[in-house]
């Protein structure tokens, strides 16, 4: 008997998912020990057109630069905060479109102030994100006043699932194809 089966697959992730996930995935590569902020923009067609995520620039070594945050004013040239590159810095520079007029940003964390700077600057007209712990910090507020003004419309993403685990190993491709767990 042929059980083949014709039907498409229900349990795929919704584009947000997709965008969010991806901004995530970024995430995992920055190397600050307090917060892995990831940063992923989406054009009108629905295609990525930048991903970034929180790190040093280029040319200045993970190693040698510090990632200590909290220090006395006179210490604060040893602190990341002078030197690490937001993660929507980094997508937005890392753009592979000629432009990012009119797209989506997916953040992990609320835009801090310099970022909605940056956001507003490059045309980009939406913001979505997971957490806004910052909410309370005068920088943060500072983001949705300019956003309020800008018209950049924001909100926060709810996600349908807690998980999205990606699995490599594959031991029988055709009988669990996409090692993807969705819970
Ligand atoms: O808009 C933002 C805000 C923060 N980050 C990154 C930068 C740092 O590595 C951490 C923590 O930020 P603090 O300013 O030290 O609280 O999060 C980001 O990528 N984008
Ligand atoms: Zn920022």
């Amino acid at each position: 008997m042929n059980n083949e089966t014709t039907q498409k697959r229900t349990n795929y992730i919704e584009w947000e998912e997709y965008f969010m996930a991806t901004a995530f995935l970024a995430a995992q590569r920055s190397k600050d020990p307090h917060y892995q902020v990831g940063a992923c923009v989406v054009n009108e067609d629905k295609k990525i057109v930048g991903i970034g995520y929180n790190g040093m620039p280029l040319g200045c070594p993970d190693d040698d630069f510090p990632w200590g945050k909290s220090a006395e004013a006179s210490e604060v040239l040893e602190t990341k905060s002078l030197y690490v590159c937001h993660a929507e810095m980094n997508a937005i520079v890392n753009k592979n479109a000629a432009d990012v007029r009119g797209c989506t940003i997916y953040v992990g964390l609320f835009p801090c102030n310099e970022c909605a700077k940056i956001i507003i600057q490059s045309g980009i007209k939406n913001v979505v994100y997971l957490s806004d712990e910052k909410a309370h910090k005068p920088n943060y507020i500072a983001s949705k006043r300019m956003f309020n003004a800008a018209g950049v419309l924001y909100r926060q993403f709810k996600p349908k699932r807690d998980k999205i685990v990606i699995d490599f190993t594959q031991d029988n491709w055709e009988e669990s194809p996409a090692k993807l767990r969705i819970s």
